[in-house]
């Protein structure tokens, strides 16, 4: 199975970006979640996301920080979607669209199995990621903890992903499409571009 949408998070400097450009990513994501290795300001990613084509998107991430100041960190970084992975309400993603953003709303594989038929219906219109219970830890999920199926709309594949296990990953649960940081990483937070490169090869099959 190809994937149709491949996000590289956690970009921190020009040579990472312009080499995931060129390597035919769809989305780079760059955190701005306090308390990461891979938090960036808003100041270095406008420099980051000025050499990305339109086309591609450059998605900021957050975990529970205020609307307000997520909107203002956004357009701040000239980012094009904003990635929620805290407890933000569905009220919150209207603001954000309404300010023109476009959204991914991460749950952790947990926080998605909890939700009610009623909560999915809603959340399965927008666009989600599912992931590890921590986020950029580089721990993949037990599948099998999902009971009651996938998200019935646009979701992508997170938590551990790495050039190894993806193909079969995806062969396996059928996502639209793959998010990565550690296993992109030679150490925790430094991004490696010939794994970029390998990643995506192996999630385009
Ligand atoms: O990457 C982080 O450090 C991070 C911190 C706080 C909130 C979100 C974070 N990352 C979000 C991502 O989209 C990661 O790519 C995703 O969790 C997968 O990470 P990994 O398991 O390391 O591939």
């Amino acid at each position: 199975m190809n994937a149709r949408y491949v996000k590289i998070c956690g970009l921190q400097t020009a040579e990472t970006v312009t080499a995931t450009v060129a390597a035919g990513a769809d989305a780079l994501g760059f955190v701005f979640a306090p308390g990461s290795p891979r938090t960036v300001t808003a100041e270095t990613v406008a420099t980051l996301t000025a050499l990305v084509p339109s086309g591609i998107e450059t998605v900021g991430v957050f975990r529970n920080q205020p609307i307000a100041e997520v909107m203002a960190i956004a357009a701040a970084a000239k980012v094009s979607t904003v990635q929620l992975h805290g407890n933000e309400s569905l009220t919150e993603m209207q603001q954000l669209k309404d300010a023109g953003f476009q959204t991914l709303r991460a749950f952790s594989i947990d926080a998605y199995a909890a939700l009610s038929t009623a909560e999915r219906k809603q959340w399965d219109q927008e666009r989600l990621l599912l992931d590890a219970v921590e986020p950029g830890a580089g721990v993949t999920f037990d599948a099998s903890t999902l009971t009651g199926g996938w998200p019935s709309g646009f979701w992508l594949l997170a938590g551990g992903l790495n050039p190894e296990n993806v193909a079969e990953l995806m062969t396996e649960l059928h996502p639209h499409g793959v998010d990565v940081s550690s296993g992109v990483e030679s150490t925790r937070g430094i991004k490696d571009i010939a794994l970029i490169q390998d990643f995506i090869r192996a999630a385009r099959g």
